[in-house]
């Protein structure tokens, strides 16, 4: 009787551990077991020099204190402060083009990378990610030029058809934009992206958070550099702002975008009176 009752919990679990397993390619938001990515490592050892691009960017010293959220990690900040040398360094440490594009894009219009890459280790998950996306605002242009290089040549599939088809060249900046995240990111992906706002109108930042919980609710995990307030706001996320002091975790309501933006929108002309006096 016990060995027929453990036989049959047996076989129970087993079953569960199935179905978890065909549910996890459906729809089911990664937790920190089945998350991608866990954190980062900077491998000081072999840094020649800390006063030298990259090393000597405040963000350096506290690299190590980055742990991803298994859905949204949100890494902001002040311009200049190496939120994109960051992202950059982490999506080659992955394997990814410095430009951008799946992890299959190896074109290279300009090689301006840091080494940063080399002295990173990301500590991953025990799972694999099924879909790979590394979305760098300022490089989109070159990767849509890539894929249209890459059509031309190929015989068989069209690339761009996992674009939603029509050249990205052929729509607005915000439009191309958005057939990547619409179309092209397919869910139980990881995606790194850089400031992916920089086309798109406040309504359309909304869509995208719209969007970014779709992707979320199909097993996916987001790393984002972004200057937007909207797009930040994804609820439960983690945000990581760098300052020239380091990286802190900060709230939405805490961060200095959220709360510049406030202060502006809720009394503009005494902000503007303030700018004006100052200049
Ligand atoms: N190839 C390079 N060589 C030397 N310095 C660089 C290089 N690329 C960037 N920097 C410097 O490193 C700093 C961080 O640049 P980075 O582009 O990572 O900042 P960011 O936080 O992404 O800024 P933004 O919000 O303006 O995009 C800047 O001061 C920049 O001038």
């Amino acid at each position: 009787m016990v060995t027929r009752e453990l036989f049959q919990s047996r076989r129970y679990n087993e079953r569960m551990i199935v179905e978890n397993f065909i549910e996890r390619g459906r729809n089911v938001k990664l937790n920190r077991d089945t998350q991608y990515i866990r954190s980062l490592h900077l491998k000081t050892e072999d840094i020649v020099t800390f006063e030298e691009y990259p090393f000597n960017l405040p963000v350096m010293k506290d690299v190590d204190s980055i742990i991803f959220h298994p859905n949204v990690t949100y890494i902001i900040g002040e311009n200049g402060m190496g939120k994109s040398t960051l992202l950059e360094g982490i999506a080659i440490a992955l394997g990814f083009n410095p430009e951008g594009g799946t992890l299959n894009f190896n074109f290279s219009s300009y090689d301006s990378h840091s080494e940063l890459d080399q002295h990173l280790r990301i500590i991953r998950g025990v799972e694999r990610p099924r879909d790979n996306f590394f979305f760098r605002a300022e490089t989109f242009y070159n990767v849509a030029t890539n894929i249209e290089e890459l059509d031309k040549e190929s015989g068989g599939g069209r690339i761009i058809d996992s674009f939603g088809g029509k050249s990205l060249h052929k729509q607005s900046h915000g439009e191309a934009f958005f057939a990547a995240f619409v179309e092209r990111f397919q869910g139980n992906g990881l995606y790194i992206l850089d400031e992916p706002e920089a086309a798109l109108s406040p309504l359309r930042q909304m869509s995208m958070l719209a969007r970014i919980n779709d992707l979320i609710n199909q097993g996916s995990q987001f790393i984002i550099s972004t200057h937007s307030p909207i797009l930040m706001a994804y609820p439960n996320a983690r945000i990581y702002e760098l300052t020239g002091e380091g990286v802190s975790e900060a709230r939405l309501e805490e961060t200095s975008h959220y709360t510049i933006m406030k202060q502006f929108m809720e009394n503009k002309e005494r902000m503007l009176q303030h700018l004006f006096d100052q200049s």
